[in-house]
């Protein structure tokens, strides 16, 4: 069984369809990316999923996270999945994080509060472990800084040590790294890999080269809709859909070397 089904989902705003008949699935352990330009619909579909859209906004179709429907789920129950069994890392994590609480205390807060470690002790010990996982140096006293005392790269990591810290079934990353310098992309996106072994991800990003290291599998949405789907290195070498020739083109990703076989732009 798929770890996410979306199927006919549409997304609208008043008599605007943001998101137009989108069907995926992603399975376990499965990494596929969602590309195209920006005002595609991406970040709408990310949020049908997480079952955050603004109130203004109303999504029809099915979302089924493990066999669980999340279109129309109370918030209530939303709020119990969110965090455990899927997590999201944004662009932008001093959005997303609390300025006013220690970053150690906002990793053990989530496994606290959905009561998957025995006490607040064992918590506080993971929160420590995991920000070491996400290969923060000296991550006891890491623990202890508040955001605005961490660079980017590093708000970005507790950022997914907290998306991670409670193992979810299906992780979305949506232009994690974008903000970033390219050394430190590279580095969150290694340990995204290294981490979502077993997880369903679905990665949001402009970059096609970031697709083609991370996804075996990718989306192309193109005004609300997908209009190609495919194996990376079918769509990145043979794509079909005028849409996704131009998304190449305008890539600085040389789709294929002399060989005929995908090649990535390197990150250092
Ligand atoms: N709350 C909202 N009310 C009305 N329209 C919205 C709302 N949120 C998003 N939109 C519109 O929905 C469309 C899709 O937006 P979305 O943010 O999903 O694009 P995207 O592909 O993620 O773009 P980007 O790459 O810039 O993040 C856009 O035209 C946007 O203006």
């Amino acid at each position: 069984m798929s770890v996410l089904t979306v199927h006919g989902l549409n997304v609208s705003a008043g008599d605007a369809e943001l998101v137009r008949d989108v069907s995926f699935t992603i399975g376990k352990g499965e990494r596929v990316g969602l590309i195209g330009e920006s005002g595609s619909g991406k970040s709408v579909t990310a949020s049908a999923v997480m079952g955050l859209l603004s109130e203004e906004l109303t999504a029809s179709g099915s979302i089924t996270l493990n066999g669980k429907q999340i279109v129309g789920m109370p918030e209530r129950q939303l709020s119990r999945l969110r965090g455990r069994d899927m997590s999201m890392v944004f662009q932008e994590p001093m959005t997303a994080l609390n300025p006013a609480m220690q970053v150690g205390k906002q990793v053990a807060e989530v496994m606290s509060l959905h009561r998957t470690q025995p006490d607040r002790r064992s918590a506080r010990a993971a929160a420590v472990d995991l920000l070491g996982r996400v290969r923060l140096p000296d991550p006891q006293r890491a623990a202890k800084s508040y955001p605005h005392q961490l660079s980017g790269g590093q708000r970005q990591r507790v950022m997914l040590a907290i998306a991670l810290a409670n193992n979810p079934s299906l992780l979305i990353c949506d232009e994690p790294t974008t903000a970033l310098d390219v050394t430190v992309q590279a580095q969150i996106l290694d340990l995204i890999l290294a981490n979502t072994n077993d997880s369903a991800l679905l990665f949001i990003t402009h970059d096609l080269a970031v697709v083609a290291t991370v996804c075996e599998r990718v989306l192309v949405m193109y005004n609300g809709r997908i209009v190609e789907s495919g194996l990376v290195r079918d769509v990145f070498t043979a794509p079909e859909h005028r849409y996704t020739r131009q998304l190449l083109a305008s890539s600085d990703l040389e789709a294929t070397d002399e060989n005929g076989r995908l090649r990535t732009v390197s990150h250092d």
